[in-house]
């Protein structure tokens, strides 16, 4: 049983400016990184924008970001004990600031059970859970704009008995919409090139992708990134990559026939239907990405690049992403009726309560997440 030890959500979060995006913060799984980033990231704000000269210039890309810059409230859902916890271990030893609990917004929730860092258990599912699930009852209730997850183990929740592919599937039911999809965004801090990545299926078997991936499925997925990239990034005829699914795209039918038998025909369906959207053919898997690296790596070859890319099966899309992106790639749900991001990482319980987790990734989900909240605002 959790309790909720602050029950006044909707005072403290109406309370702040409503030309500010209020913006939700979970901890995550208790036992992993998520204190720590959150922590971080937060720390941020408190920092002019100039770096301590003393701090290891490798941490320059960390604190790229200030958020202190940003026209927004943050308010955490989680367990005070753990937030302060992380802060009393790490405060001497971690290789970058972290804000104060004390002076942070949190909504304290209270679950039962032990938990150790750096293992995953069921009482540190149920907490993960706890804190998202209060986040969105916060957020669907209309006290928050957006929602930023930190990372939670899917298996911990399995633990739980919460039976949800991960934090996506339960926004999802929780927000009653059947239409959304998984996008990776991440900004090249060489060319400022944004890489966009659409997965078509997600956390599902491999064995399970090629029955899942449907002609209907692409078209569904296709109309969902076309509504993002105009709504969230502003692009009314964008251009997409469509990777294909077998190797080489099926070379005309003999390594695999579902480009030839019904992707290629779904995407010449969407072409008719949209005829502002530049869609590719299927593209083969291996060479799909170089195009993408060249525009993140070089100035003069962001042309290369596509405003945004459809991955059919998770690790197509995601091992891609997370060679050039890993340090600041964002997860966004696409297709809820609030705005939630996520870094693109796990829980990292190898190095929960070393003091080195890298908060580059969180701190782009926050600043995506006031970007995209602001936005919504101004269009409503
Ligand atoms: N958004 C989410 O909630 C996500 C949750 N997960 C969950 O996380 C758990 C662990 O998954 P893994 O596959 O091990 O992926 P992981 O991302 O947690 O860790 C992979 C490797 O990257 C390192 N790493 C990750 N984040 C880091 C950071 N911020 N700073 C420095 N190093 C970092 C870890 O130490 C580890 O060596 C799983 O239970 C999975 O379900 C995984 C991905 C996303
Ligand atoms: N690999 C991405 C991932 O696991 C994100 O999961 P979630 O945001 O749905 O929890």
């Amino acid at each position: 049983m959790n309790t909720l030890r602050n029950s006044h959500i909707s005072s403290v979060a109406k309370s702040h400016s409503s030309s500010r995006a209020r913006i939700a913060l979970t901890i995550g799984d208790p036992a992993g990184i998520g204190t720590e980033i959150i922590l971080k990231s937060l720390a941020t704000r408190h920092l002019d924008g100039a770096l301590e000269p003393n701090l290891d210039a490798s941490l320059d890309r960390t604190l790229a970001r200030n958020l202190r810059g940003l026209e927004a409230t943050f308010t955490i859902f989680g367990d005070r004990r753990y937030l302060q916890e992380t802060y009393n271990l790490l405060i001497n030893h971690s290789n970058l600031p972290l804000a104060d609990p004390e002076y942070l917004e949190i909504v304290d929730i209270c679950t039962e059970g032990d938990i150790a860092l750096g293992i995953g258990n069921r009482a540190s599912g149920a907490a993960s859970f706890a804190y998202l699930d209060a986040a969105i009852t916060a957020t669907l209730a209309g006290d928050f704009d957006a929602i930023v997850t930190a990372p939670i183990s899917k298996s911990a929740w399995k633990q739980a008995g919460h039976h949800y592919a991960g934090q996506t599937e339960l926004l999802a039911e929780r927000s009653q919409v059947d239409d959304f999809g998984m996008l990776f965004v991440g900004k090249s801090p060489h060319t400022d090139w944004v890489l966009r990545t659409l997965l078509a299926t997600v956390h599902i078997p491999l064995q399970e992708v090629t029955q899942r991936l449907t002609p209907e499925l692409i078209e569904q997925k296709l109309e969902l990134l076309r509504r993002s990239l105009w709504r969230d990034f502003g692009i009314a005829n964008p251009r997409i990559a469509i990777a294909g699914i077998n190797p080489h795209s099926g070379e005309q039918g003999q390594l695999g026939r579902e480009e030839l038998e019904w992707l290629q025909p779904a995407i010449e369906r969407y072409r008719q239907q949209h005829p502002n959207v530049q869609l590719s053919n299927p593209i083969p898997p291996d060479t799909m990405w170089l195009n993408p690296a060249k525009a993140w790596h070089d100035r003069d070859r962001t042309d290369l690049g596509y405003d945004a890319y459809l991955a059919m099966y998770h690790d197509q899309g995601l091992i891609p992403v997370k060679l050039l992106a890993f340090d600041r790639a964002v997860n966004t749900t696409i297709g809820l009726p609030f705005v939630r991001t996520s870094p693109d990482h796990g829980t990292a319980f190898d190095i929960a309560g070393k003091g080195i987790a890298d908060p580059a990734s969180t701190i782009e989900a926050i600043a995506l997440a006031v970007e995209l909240a602001n936005i919504r605002k101004l269009a409503s």
